[in-house]
């Protein structure tokens, strides 16, 4: 049990107005969620300020607040400078640090983080421990799941799941680590062992505005590693074929690993060879080499395999354990992922939402394929609008016949969305724009012919379609089932 002063001691605190020491028995940001004893944190959102709700959360029942302007309660205010980082903090204390407690192995980077997220989990699984998962499509204790609404959460709640990590005797967790957390503070305090990056493409600029603060954002899992020597090694795993790696190698106190196809570096992948069924290459770092054989298809997840290798070579994780992990994986839902309903087409869903990922995955089938590739694809609405064309042209560039549809158009009108890709495009080439997406699958499946690939991409995992405000059920492997059964009866 924790004491205002017990967390407030770790803080610079300009103020503490209505003085006194409650016991806090839980920690807030949404006045909505407080309960008798909660101490709630005002933060000013992006779109309403939560200092405004000061007074709900009082009414509540909440024990104290935090706020960064003085409120008008009658309960404890610590004034801080900063509430965000205050919060970091203070949830730190409250579980009593708890990722101290085990192994902690950080992922950032524009495309990959959900997939070596899952192959470094599986590798410490593998090696006999029981594990945690943080990431896009659910946070993982053991065996069980729980749906995630961010990719990374908020510190308090962040920190909270840690702590029930620590209590079920996790000893260690792969987590997502996105550019918003690391730039909002989220991961604050976390006591990181590996923190590892795939690459830096184009994304989020929405957000980030430029890419050099999108990649300043991503640099600060680096800068914040090492610093300290708490008897735990330190280790940053870094993409030697990414430009963005120089930058990090630089500003991190960590010690180095780096890994790569094309550079010359610690951990690497030489012969690669890529076939429809398999990928096969030859892993090699300062102290052996392996022939690895695995069903997970394409350069950039050769890429995403070394990436886990080496964070859990970092780990301690034997070689042995790491090559029969990488042998023995189905891959992650949504991500390259086949759909086979008997046809005599192949059918790809995959989570490509970033013009990047989609010109790897177009390039990788485009390799494997000699027959046409047809592409459906959108672009989510209230997102970096920047990657639309970019998209569309890779899309016309890489494909035989392209289908511009709707990918969570959110609060957008979907036509607007589409008009952005294909506004300005200058790729010439066979395209169409369908803006139901069922609609677009089915057409797609009706033009394959035997032997072609349909790729249906940005939505991998995803069992929705996010339209104004609405959130309708959709997924796009059963659509593609669904569509392929159609044309059967036909
Ligand atoms: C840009 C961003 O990160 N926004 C996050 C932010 O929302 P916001 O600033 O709009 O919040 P707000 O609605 O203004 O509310 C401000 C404060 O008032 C509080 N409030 C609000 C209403 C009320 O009645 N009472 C109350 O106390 C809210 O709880 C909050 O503390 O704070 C919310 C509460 O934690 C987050 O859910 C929300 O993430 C939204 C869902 C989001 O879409 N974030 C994306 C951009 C994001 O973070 N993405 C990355 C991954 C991206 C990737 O890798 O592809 C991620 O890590 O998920
Ligand atoms: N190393 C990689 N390089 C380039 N593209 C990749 C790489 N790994 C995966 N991809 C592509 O990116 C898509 C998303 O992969 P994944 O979910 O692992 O990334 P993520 O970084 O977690 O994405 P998000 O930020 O949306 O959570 C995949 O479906 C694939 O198309
Ligand atoms: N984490 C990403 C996911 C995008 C997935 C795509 N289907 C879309 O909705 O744009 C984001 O929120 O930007
Ligand atoms: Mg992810």
């Amino acid at each position: 049990m924790k004491k205002l002063n017990d967390l407030t001691k770790h803080l610079l605190v300009k103020e503490l107005t209505n003085t006194g020491d409650p016991v806090i028995t839980s920690l807030e940001m949404d006045s909505r969620e407080v309960e008798k004893g909660s101490l709630f944190f005002c933060i000013k959102g992006y779109t309403v300020d939560g200092h405004d709700f000061a007074r709900q959360a009082e009414e509540r029942g909440a024990a104290a607040l935090v706020a960064e302007r003085p409120v008008n309660v009658n309960i404890p205010v610590v004034l801080v400078k900063d509430v965000k980082k205050a919060m970091a903090v203070m949830s730190n204390v409250f579980y009593d640090f708890p990722t101290n407690s085990f192994q902690l192995v950080g992922i950032t980077g524009t495309n990959g983080k959900t997939t070596t997220s899952h192959l470094v989990e599986a590798m410490f699984r593998r090696a006999s421990k029981k594990t945690g998962l943080v990431g896009t499509m659910y946070t993982k204790i053991g065996d069980r799941e729980t749906e995630a609404k961010n990719t990374t959460p908020e510190s308090l709640v962040l920190q909270k799941l840690f702590m029930e990590m620590r209590e079920k005797q996790v000893e260690a967790c792969a987590m997502e680590v996105s550019s918003h957390a690391l730039d909002l503070g989220r991961t604050h305090g976390c006591d990181f062992n590996t923190a590892v990056f795939t690459n830096l493409t184009k994304d989020h600029l929405d957000y980030h505005h430029t890419m050099e603060a999108y990649k300043q954002a991503k640099s600060l899992l680096f800068s914040q590693l090492g610093n300290t020597y708490d008897g735990n090694r330190k280790t940053a795993v870094l993409n030697a074929d990414d430009s963005a790696s120089k930058d990090f190698m630089r500003m991190t106190a960590a010690q180095v690993l780096t890994y790569g196809i094309e550079t010359e570096c610690d951990i690497r992948a030489k012969n690669v060879v890529i076939t429809p069924t398999e990928t096969t290459f030859t892993l090699t770092t300062p102290w052996e080499e392996r022939l690895v054989t695995m069903s997970l298809i394409g350069k950039f997840s050769v890429y995403n395999a070394l990436a886990a290798a080496a964070a859990c070579l970092a780990e301690g994780v034997s070689i042995d354990v790491i090559v029969e992990t990488l042998e023995e994986t189905k891959g992650v839902a949504g991500r390259f992922e086949s759909v086979d309903a008997g046809q005599d087409f192949a059918v790809i869903v995959d989570y490509a939402h970033t013009p990047d990922s989609l010109e790897n995955v177009l390039e990788t089938i485009q390799g494997i394929t000699e027959g046409r590739v047809i592409t459906v694809v959108g672009c989510g609405g209230d997102r970096d609008a920047t990657k639309r064309p970019e998209m569309a042209n890779i899309a016309i560039q890489y494909s035989n016949h392209s289908i511009f549809t709707s990918d969570n158009p959110r609060t957008e009108d979907p036509q607007k969305i589409l008009g952005d890709m294909t506004t300005g495009l200058q790729e010439k080439g066979s395209y169409q724009v369908i803006v139901d997406r069922r609609e677009a699958i089915r057409k797609a499946v009706k033009e394959a012919g035997d032997g072609d690939v349909v790729l249906i991409a940005g939505k991998g995992h995803e069992t929705y379609q996010d339209v104004g405000d609405k959130v309708l059920d959709f997924d796009d492997r059963e659509e593609a089932r669904q569509a392929i059964q159609m044309l059967k009866e036909l």
